[in-house]
Formats: structure tokens, sequence, C-alpha cells
């Protein structure tokens, strides 16, 4: 037996890879004798109990999730953990990262311990998994049930859900006790908040390692959808990770569009963006508007709520009570609109958000990407649209306030300047998005963004650009873009004077445009490469990079080579003057609504299903979506099933929702499609739906001539055959 133990743990406490693990001065004999000991039993049972694992996998993720399939990475994670191997799983918002640490304590009925960084956010988690028939909690001091701990403490829960504080104030006897029982994987999800580098840092997250000398055997997975190559390494230092298994997926989210407008706060936008919002907000799914600021989160609240949108608020200066209420009541469907600063939602699961709108620039790519990412995480095509004002890109002081570090302050600048390079950006921008995140795509055009959907105007603007980038060239890069702009809109401030910077030949050749105009030719040189911004501290500075020294060598003052570049929406609104608060946008109209794919009579039932749900739902205290999703209640309006069998083979439907519900959703299917005249076991699925809808709906990007469109009509609506058509 010693020779085991020795081979398990190595003459010095070291682990199967090798490494050695310190055990912990403060821990003792007891807690090393203990561990060694589980460490022994472990292994006699091992292999046997790992390979059945694997062969279980599949039905088990049928079992309690309703999924046929896994989605990519997801079982390489998985078993990974199974071997007991440290992982990082790197991988997009929506992806399913949480099944990654969901589906091993149902394999080994063992416990995960799971630390996230809200309280909201377990106690949806949990719901969510209740819902499925899984054994879940959290600890912590929102916990009213006394049991939970003991409960927990004896390995009662597949999963349990801790803040880092909570489990780093856990006393040692609880894990020596759930290492007994035994604990099959530590989980720190949304794991990029244990870096500097991240974009939301939280120091608590730093002690999380601590407990790498409790729980010496247990696997630690780190979970994070934004993880920049120095967030990664952080990570993987931060937490001790002995030779990680690294699973970085596609930061891809196809169903996603994305688009960005610029525009001027004030009321005139606001009500234009209430407008908007009330023509659809009954249709579709849900509406997160996101603020950089609480005035504008109550402004924006305000106006919907006087449009009779049912619309939640939710921000930081709020009551705990106040914020868990909107939180709730926005999850369980009784709020179609959440207007919020961003301290709403990390890690939100509500799976039929539609619309994410941004009310300003964010503070950084990965925020941005985090937030937009809430919608259509059910795979549903859905909007992610931004508003930025040309104000927003001045708000370092606002985001480096108290930050203590250099490096926080840097990791802070270089964010804003790349979120503002979003905003400007004249090409795709979810190559964009995906290059920031170090993927390559490898088309140029992605058909799914403002830009490649509306291709913008292109002009000659070598005059211009000559102008700008000889005058930054001349205000010697010790300025930001005010400085060089006013000198060419003729200025002449003090500052322009002390400079004698009104003495330069292209003062005020650039009368004919606005400072916005000009700002925003700025920023397509940045974006194109002939000019720089580079900071310090919170400072930016602009100059020209040495492709544009070089474009300003190959030209003189009359003549300068072509340099074409596309009109942004700014350069198009200042030029026509036609717009003065920046346009709304239609924005509903990318956006799919649920039931497009479906019969009119399908469309029907499919909406009743949803009403249904939303009873079930609230008959037992839960949320809809942890129901079953807004696809699965489509895809059971389609196939309407008769026996429990079939609505067991849905995918999305968990044996859970069969057992405990399945008698009333097959009562309430058959009620409802003798009512609209609809057969059972219709057998129709959402693929088929799909191509079925390709071939009904004109979509209005196909462009189809007027005759055209006659005959569609003549087809579609009058039933008349092809063949007649032709002939009239
Ligand atoms: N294999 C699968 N098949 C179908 N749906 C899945 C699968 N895995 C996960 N999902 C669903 O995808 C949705 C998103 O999953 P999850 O919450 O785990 O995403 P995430 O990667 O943690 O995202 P975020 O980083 O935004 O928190 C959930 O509704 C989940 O049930």
């Amino acid at each position: 037996m010693w020779a085991e133990v020795h081979e398990v743990l190595g003459p010095n406490g070291a682990n199967q890879n090798g490494k050695r693990r310190k055990s912990g001065k403060e821990w003792g004999k007891h807690y090393k004798m203990t561990a060694i000991g589980r460490c022994v039993r472990f292994r006699v049972a091992e292999t046997t109990h790992r390979s059945a694992a694997r062969q279980a996998m599949l039905s088990t993720l049928k079992q309690y999730f309703g999924y046929a399939s896994f989605r990519p990475s997801q079982k390489e994670v998985i078993d990974q953990i199974l071997d007991k191997r440290d992982c990082l799983a790197v991988m997009a918002t929506g992806s399913g990262k949480s099944l990654c640490y969901q589906v091993p304590p149902l394999l080994l009925e063992k416990t995960a311990i799971v630390i996230s960084p809200l309280i909201s956010l377990m106690q949806d988690q949990v719901m969510s998994l209740k819902q499925r028939g899984v054994r879940a909690e959290f600890l912590g001091s929102a916990q009213t049930d006394g049991s939970v701990h003991t409960k927990a403490q004896s390995g009662h829960f597949h999963l349990l859900f801790m803040t880092p504080e909570k489990a780093c104030s856990t006393p040692l006897s609880f894990w020596l006790e759930l290492l007994e029982a035994g604990i099959c994987l530590f989980a720190v999800d949304e794991a990029h908040c244990i870096s500097e580098w991240g974009h939301d840092f939280r120091v608590e997250y730093k002690q999380l390692h601590k407990l790498r000398d409790v729980l010496l055997d247990v696997p630690f997975v780190g979970l994070t959808a934004t993880a920049t190559e120095n967030v990664r390494i952080d990570i993987i230092n931060s937490l001790k990770m002995n030779n990680p298994y690294v699973a970085v997926g596609s930061f891809d989210r196809k169903n996603l569009f994305y688009g960005v407008k610029h525009f001027n706060r004030s009321l005139q936008f606001v009500d234009e963006l209430v407008q908007e919002i009330s023509k659809y907000a009954r249709k579709a799914g849900s509406t997160i508007i996101y603020c950089t600021t609480i005035k504008d989160v109550e402004q924006i609240h305000k106006s919907l709520q006087e449009a009779g949108i049912k619309t939640g608020i939710y921000h930081g200066q709020m009551s705990s009570n106040a914020r868990e209420e909107s939180h709730r009541s926005f999850i369980k469907d009784e709020l179609l609109v959440m207007v919020a600063t961003i301290a709403f939602g990390m890690g939100i699961d509500k799976p039929n958000i539609r619309q994410v709108i941004h009310y300003g620039c964010p503070k950084s790519i990965e925020s941005y990407y985090q937030e937009s990412g809430r919608c259509g995480r059910d795979g549903i095509p859905s909007v992610c649209w931004l508003y930025y004002t040309r104000a927003d890109f001045a708000k370092a002081d606002f985001y480096c306030g108290g930050l203590r570090t250099e490096n926080q302050r840097r990791a802070v600048m270089e964010s804003l300047l790349a979120a503002q390079h979003y905003c400007s950006l004249t090409t795709c921008r979810r190559k964009f998005l995906l290059s920031y995140f170090g993927e390559k795509s490898s088309a140029e055009k992605c058909g799914n963004c403002d830009n490649c959907m509306v291709s913008k105007r292109e002009r000659d603007m070598s005059k211009e650009s000559f102008l700008l980038m000889s005058c930054i060239q001349s205000c010697q890069g010790y300025w930001g873009l005010n400085m060089p702009v006013d000198v060419l809109r003729g200025s002449r401030a003090k500052k322009i004077l002390n400079a004698h910077f009104d003495k330069l030949p292209f003062h005020g050749l650039g009368k004919d445009y606005s400072s916005n105009w000009w700002k925003s030719l700025a920023y397509q040189l940045i974006s194109h490469g002939y000019l720089m911004e580079t900071f310090r501290d919170t400072y930016k500075f602009v100059r020209v990079s040495p492709k544009g020294e070089k474009y300003i060598r190959s030209a003189r003052p009359d003549h300068q080579p072509a340099l074409i570049l596309p009109l942004t929406d700014e350069m198009v609104e200042d030029e026509e003057q036609q717009c003065t608060t920046g346009e709304v946008g239609e924005l509903n109209s990318m956006a799919t609504l649920e039931c497009e794919q479906l019969s009119e009579a399908e469309a029907q039932i499919f909406h009743m299903l949803l009403d249904e749900r939303t009873k079930l739902a609230k008959s037992i205290g839960t949320a809809p979506y942890a129901v079953c999703g807004d696809q699965t209640i489509k895809k059971i309006a389609l196939a309407r099933p008769s026996t429990k069998a079939r609505l067991a083979n849905i995918d999305g439907v968990n044996q859970h929702l069969v057992v405990r519900h399945g008698d009333y959703l097959l009562q309430t299917i058959r009620q409802l499609s003798q009512e609209l005249n609809l057969s059972l076991d219709g057998g129709a699925n959402l693929e088929n739906a799909n191509t079925r809808k390709a071939n009904l709906v004109p979509h209005h990007k196909k462009k189809l001539t007027p005759a055209k469109f006659d005959a569609w009509k003549l087809w579609h609506e009058n039933g008349l055959p092809i063949q007649k058509i032709a002939l009239l």
C-alpha cells in the first residue's frame, strides 16, 4: 500500500504529474494523511470508474440537459477533467462552457465546486439546474436554508456554488470532510476576473490559489469567454495550474448581427429609440439597453415606461434588494426590456435575449463582447447595436480614476482605444472582433454586420488626408486630435496662438468641414495605418505613422496620390446636414422574430405554448427558460408529440421535464393542436421549417423586382401554380 502511496503522491507529496504541491503548513499532518488515504482509495476504483463515466457521457447529456450531442470542445474538456487534469476553457459567450463543469459531477457522483462572482448569478444557475433534476446549491450570505452547509459538506450536491470570498473563508474542516465525500473539480467561472489585464479584475479572485494547497488532487478548471494571451497566462499562473489543458474555441457568434451608429445624446434621440423599441418589444424576446451613466439609465427607463413598455432598471446605486427584484423579473419574462449599467448581467444565461443595445461606447472590446454576447444564446438570430458619441472617447479619466497601478491604467487605455477603433470601423466588424481575440477569419466580409450589409460610399480623400496628416506632423505629435483639427478649422484659441500654430500654412484651410468630420477622417486614417494613436497615462496623442510619412513624401501641395477611403456615417450626415440627432435606425430590420420560420397556425401554437410555459414556470416558482428554452418550445410546436417517448426525443427536452411535466405538456399540446386544427406528430423539424421559410418568404435583402414580387404573391397567397403565373 505504501508503495502505491508513493506512486500517487511521490516521496514529497508530488502529484501524478510529478510536480510537488505544498501540503500547506497550517493544514497539518491530519490533512495530509486524509489526502493520502483518499488518493489510495480513489486509485483502486479509478480506472473502471472513469471508463464507465466516459461511456455514460452522452446519455447523461440527454438525461439532464436534453441535448443529443456536445458542442465543440465540451467533450474534450470533460475528458481531461475526468483524467484529473487542470483545464483552461476559453470559449465564446454562450458557447456552453458551464456544461464542462456540470457534466463530470453527474458522471462521477461527486461534488463540483464552482466559484462564481455574483450571488444572483449563482441563484440563476441553481434554479436552472434544479429544473433539470441536478442537486445544486450555493453557499453564501444570501443562503437562507441552514441545512445547506451540512448537506454540502457531506457531498450531497452535484454542484456547489460559492463566491471567491466564501470559498477562501470556509473552514478547513469543511473542505476535509467534503474531500472525504468526493470533490471531482474546482471550477473558477469568469476566470478573467483573476487578471489585472482582464476587463473585470477582482482582487478576491487572486486569493483562490490558497485552496490549491487544500484540494491537492482536485483538477482546477478556469472558464472565461474573453481572455487575451496575457490574461490566459495570468489565470494559469494565479491558479497555480499544473500543465493545464487549454481549450480555445472560436469567438465567432454567428447568429449575432453587429451594428454601430453615431448619435448625439438628446431627448429627441431617446424618443426615437423608444419608438423603435416599442415597435417590436412585444413580438420579439427580451432586450437589454446598456448605458454608461446612471443618468442615461434613468432617463431611458422613464421614457420606455411612459411608452407603456414593461421595463426594468438596474444600476449600482440601487439597493441590493431592488437590483435582485429587477433581475428576477427580467429573467422570469415579467419585463421586456432591462435598462442597466454594466453592473447588470455578468454570466446571465437568459437564452431568449434578442437585442443588446449599447447607449454609449463601452470601455473595452472585452466588455462589449461579453455584454453583447448575452443575446441570442439560444442560437436564434439576434441583434447588437452600439450607439456612440465622440464624447465617449474622452472618458479615460472616468475609467482610470481609482486605478492604482500603472499596469491597470495602461490596460484600461489600450482597451478604450480598441473600443474606439471598433466604433470607427468601416470594414467587417466581426473580423475585427475575432482578430482582437487572436482568431483569424478567412472571409473579408461576414455578411452579418452593418458594414458588410450596407456598402459604404467611397471617395478619393487624398487632399483632405494630406492636409490633416501634414498638420498633425507640424504639431509634432505632442497633441491629441483636437489641436490639429482646431488649427485646420482656423481657431484662434489661446493654446493655438501660444504655440504659434496660427502661422502654419494649413491654418484655416479645413473650415469647410466640421470638427467631427475631421475627427472621423482621422479615425479612418488610423484604421488604415496612416496615423497612430498612442497614450501616456490617460492622455492620448496622435502622430503620423511611417506609412503616413511615406504618403506625405510622395505628395506635393498641388498634387497628392489618390487615397480612396470610405465615408463614415458621421461624414455623410455632416456633409448632407440631414440629421443632427443621428438616426436610431430600424432596430428590428435585422432581427428574425421568433416565429418567422413557422406557418401561421404553427406560430400560434408556438406562442400559446410559450404562455403555457410561463404559467407552468410561475406555478413552480422558476423562470420560463429554466423549464425549457424558446428554441425547444419551437421544436415542440413543430413536432407536436403525442407520447412521452416522442416528447423526450426532441432536442432540449430533458428527462426531468418529461417525468415531472410530461403529462401536462402532452395534454396541452393535444388540446391546442385540436383548437388550431393541426395534426399531432407533425414530424416537421426546425431545419425543414427553415428551408420552407427560405422558399416562402421574399427576404428583404433578396431585392425582388416588382414583377417577381407580384408573381411570388400570386404563388404564395393565391396558390396559383408557377406554370399558370408564367403565362399571365
Ligand atoms: N451541447 C449543447 N447542445 C445544445 N445546447 C447547449 C449545449 N451546451 C450548452 N448549451 C446551451 O447553451 C447555452 C449557453 O451555455 P452556457 O451558459 O454554458 O454558456 P457559457 O459559455 O457559460 O457563456 P457565458 O460565457 O456567456 O456565461 C445554455 O442555454 C446551454 O444550455
